[in-house]
């Protein structure tokens, strides 16, 4: 069996699912797309200067994103067809962009939020239950319920899309086990708990929030009737702080285990050692605590690993899955993956049945660029192909825009959902058939010795192409495209390595001391972090103050593991408080939440950089933020204005959001005062910003290049940066990007007495 794709420039990729590569052209494809792809080199070249293939740093978990070729996936230039003199259809859309107003409205707007009636919500659980007996995991119902009785852990393997995360914890609700406590379950994404929760809602029969919630960070719809919680692994993280022994559960169940997120790899250990305090406290007479069930939910086989770190726990395997899922790999490698995605999609929508496309690329940025392409050529389809809808889903999204994804598109329509690894394990989004695998992801390292963190692109792992094929195939039988070759998906590695071996560990840290584990060297971990990232990131939570010379943890670090956000940034929020910039340090870290609030189109680079002349404060990128967020407030976050300024207004509104959640937080939970402010003494915001980022900071050299105070790396100004060519004392950065160079993004000059003035201890001990 075969496949072709193929683009105006004849360009064809080939797949092939049993060995035998065979092209097709269908006569529809080289006529209808007259408009050529773009070079794919340019584009890298452009990609190159934006500085976006390493993100290092404190906020180096942002999804920043990059086009770099990986080993697997190795660079192809794509040749260009030339185009007609003729006004193209894009041109003449253009030219029907005028609009009449009339008064009065044609048809009535539907109503918003309407709560459906419980008769409604009664019929859809009703219709729902055949689909629920439907599926694989169905016939294993009783025997789950009994194992989960009977063990205090349960390992369950199932195949992706089989039952597991929607219907176990209805089963155990069902089989009386959520009489003493709620059933958790955690998810690594809040995407995912929040649609299980609705879905599962919908099954369950009641309204989202009543016996099924879900809880995500600065949204909780969960409420004490809750008897199923979906939750991500940070909330339920947050919570063991409130709570120690998590009393309020019955059940937890880890789910997509086999992702072993850091934060997932903490809470291994957390349960199974409150799994033992509460039967110790059983077993001593304590009559108002309940034994803990902990069930760990994987979709790879390699479950052995999970079971003996959990007492040998029983493993129980389930087969089968909703619909099969056919899988086309190329027969060549693709040079440029992004170019490829773009070809295949408009083959699958030209002679594909109807069913929406999901394209796995590896951040914003290639998303974004991605979005643009299609909407360009998308203008070019013949008026008898319906149009293609690109939708972009990335982390670094408010909530309400990722759940845009799950929106149908409009009749005749074809949507083509462009996502991170975000979509990638457990959730369903309806009507999916095709996914495109573009084979790569962002992979978040961290070079302990240097204190440098990455977030470089490399090629998935075998589990991670099963579980991204897995998305099709929910509700019909589906086609995932590969873009790699079957040799290639071979000498992919079967599982990713654990993000404790490569990341970060601060937050993490952090989290264990304030849940009262002070040993964290001792911790049961299932695969132990190194001992030198352990002791880089102890080193730098004494430096912020968070730990004390016996390393426990400080009122300052036990304030800093309350805030939703990294440890440096944290530390700037409550140092704010006390240098009375409150407002400022809030703002400047919302509007760092997004990869960049300025747009810069090649065509228009002149223009924008113009425009953003006026916003530029000599003092580097911080004011600068700042100055441009003041000028958008001032004109009421106008989108005319943002587009004559090259702002973009997406990314805006992002930034409000992150805004409106971080007033809330410091004002509830961190009791103070978000409006405070230091007025025009902006000196002040950047020397809070040192007392989180004293780590992240460079002396300029005679040579006149920069070295990082740390580690002692040349690094060089980012050229989107207001203080790229300029010279200063010193400087400090929000975070590291590998290129060809270290480049660094988000820079701000400072003066060098502040260092130690921002960190004492920190710069006194490393000078003793
Ligand atoms: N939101 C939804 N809309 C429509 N169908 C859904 C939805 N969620 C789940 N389903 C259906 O239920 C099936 C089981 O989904 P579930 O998430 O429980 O599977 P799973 O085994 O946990 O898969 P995975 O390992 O991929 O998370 C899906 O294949 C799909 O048919």
């Amino acid at each position: 069996m075969f496949n072709t794709v193929q683009n105006a420039k004849r360009k064809v990729i080939t797949f092939d699912d049993d060995g035998e590569a065979v092209q097709r052209r269908p006569e529809a494809s080289s006529a209808t797309l007259s408009k050529q792809y773009p070079d794919a080199e340019q584009r890298r070249a452009a990609q190159q200067a934006n500085g976006k293939d390493t993100v290092l740093g404190a906020d180096s978990s942002s999804s920043s994103s990059s086009l770099t070729p990986t080993s697997s996936v190795t660079p192809l230039s794509t040749p260009s067809a030339s185009v007609s003199g003729e006004s193209t259809p894009l041109q003449q859309s253009k030219k029907q962009k005028r609009k009449i107003q009339f008064q009065g409205e044609a048809r009535p707007k539907k109503l918003i939020n309407k709560e459906p009636t419980t008769e409604i919500i009664l019929q859809k659980a009703k219709d729902l239950k055949k689909h629920r007996q439907s599926l694989p995991i169905y016939t294993a119902r009783d025997i789950i319920i009994k194992e989960v009785k009977d063990n205090a852990c349960v390992v369950i393997v199932g195949e992706t899309g089989s039952g597991k995360t929607t219907q176990i914890p209805q089963y155990l609700l069902e089989s009386g086990l959520a009489a003493y406590g709620t059933i958790a379950v955690t998810q690594p994404r809040r995407v995912a708990a929040i649609n299980l929760a609705k879905r599962v809602a919908e099954e369950v029969g009641t309204p989202i929030g009543q016996r099924v919630g879900y809880s995500i960070r600065f949204d909780d719809t969960s409420s004490r009737d809750s008897l199923i919680k979906y939750m991500t692994d940070g909330i339920m993280l947050r919570e063991l702080l409130s709570d120690r022994l998590l009393l309020r559960y019955s059940v937890i169940i880890l789910d997509e285990a086999h992702e072993r997120t850091l934060r997932t790899d903490i809470l291994f250990g957390m349960v199974k050692s409150i799994q033992k305090q509460r039967q110790d406290l059983i077993d001593k007479g304590k009559k108002d605590v309940q034994p803990l069930k902990i069930v760990i939910m994987s979709a790879t086989l390699d479950a052995e690993k999970f079971s003996e770190y959990f007492y040998n726990a029983k493993i129980m395997y389930i087969s089968g899955r909703m619909y099969p899922v056919k899988i086309l790999n190329t027969v060549e490698p693709q040079s440029d993956y992004v170019d490829s995605a773009l070809v295949t999609a408009f083959q699958i929508h030209q002679e594909e049945a109807p069913g929406d496309i999901l394209i796995f690329l590896t951040g914003q940025e290639e998303i974004e660029n991605l979005e643009k392409l299609i909407e360009e050529y998308g203008v070019d389809l013949p008026p008898t192909v319906g149009k293609l809808i690109p939708c972009p889903i990335f982390a670094a999204q408010d909530s309400a825009t990722q759940q845009r994804i799950f929106e149908p598109a409009p009749p005749g329509t074809r949507k083509v959902i462009l996502a991170t690894n975000i979509a990638e394990t457990s959730i369903t989004i309806p009507n999916i058939c095709y996914v495109i695998d573009t084979g790569c992801h962002k992979s978040r390292g961290y070079n302990a010795k240097i204190g440098i963190e990455s977030l470089l692109v490399e090629p998935i792992s075998k589990s991670s192409a099963r579980q991204r094929s897995g998305r099709a195939g929910r509700e019909a039988p589906g086609l995932c495209f590969r873009l790699y070759t079957e040799d290639a998906f071979e000498q992919l590695e079967e599982d990713a390595v654990p993000e404790i071996k490569r990341c970060n560990l601060e937050a993490a840290i952090l989290s264990l001391k304030a849940t009262g584990i002070d040993d964290v060297t001792g911790f049961d971990f299932m695969d132990r972090p190194s001992k030198s990232g352990m002791l880089r990131s102890l080193e730098h939570l004494y430096a912020l103050e968070a730990l004390d010379d016996e390393g426990h943890l400080t009122d300052i670090g036990k304030k800093m593991a309350a805030f939703p956000v990294d440890p440096p940034f944290a530390k700037v929020l409550l140092q704010s408080e006390k240098m009375e910039c409150t407002r400022e340090a809030i703002d400047i870290i919302s509007l760092l939440s997004v990869d960049s609030i300025f747009s810069a189109p090649s065509a228009k680079r002149e223009e924008a950089n113009e425009a953003r002349q006026k916003f530029t404060s000599l003092d580097g990128d911080h004011l600068t933020l700042l100055n441009t967020l003041r000028a958008y407030e001032s004109v009421k976050g106008d989108r005319d204005w943002c587009r004559e300024n090259f702002i973009n207004s997406r990314h805006m509104r992002h930034v409000m959001d992150v805004r409106k959640q971080l007033i809330e937080f410091c004002h509830r939970a961190g009791g103070m005062d978000p409006t405070k402010s230091c007025g025009h003494d902006l000196e002040i915001v950047l020397k809070c910003f040192l007392a989180g980022f004293f780590q992240n900071t460079a002396l300029l050299q005679p040579d006149g290049t920069y070295k990082s105070i740390i580690g002692g790396q040349t690094v060089s100004v980012h050229p989107s940066s207001s203080l790229f060519g300029k010279k200063r004392e010193a400087i400090m950065y929000n975070e590291l990007v590998f290129t060809t160079k270290h480049y660094i993004r988000g820079v701000s000059a400072l003066e060098s007495a502040w260092l130690s003035q921002a960190a004492p201890k920190y710069f006194g001990r490393r000078q003793a």
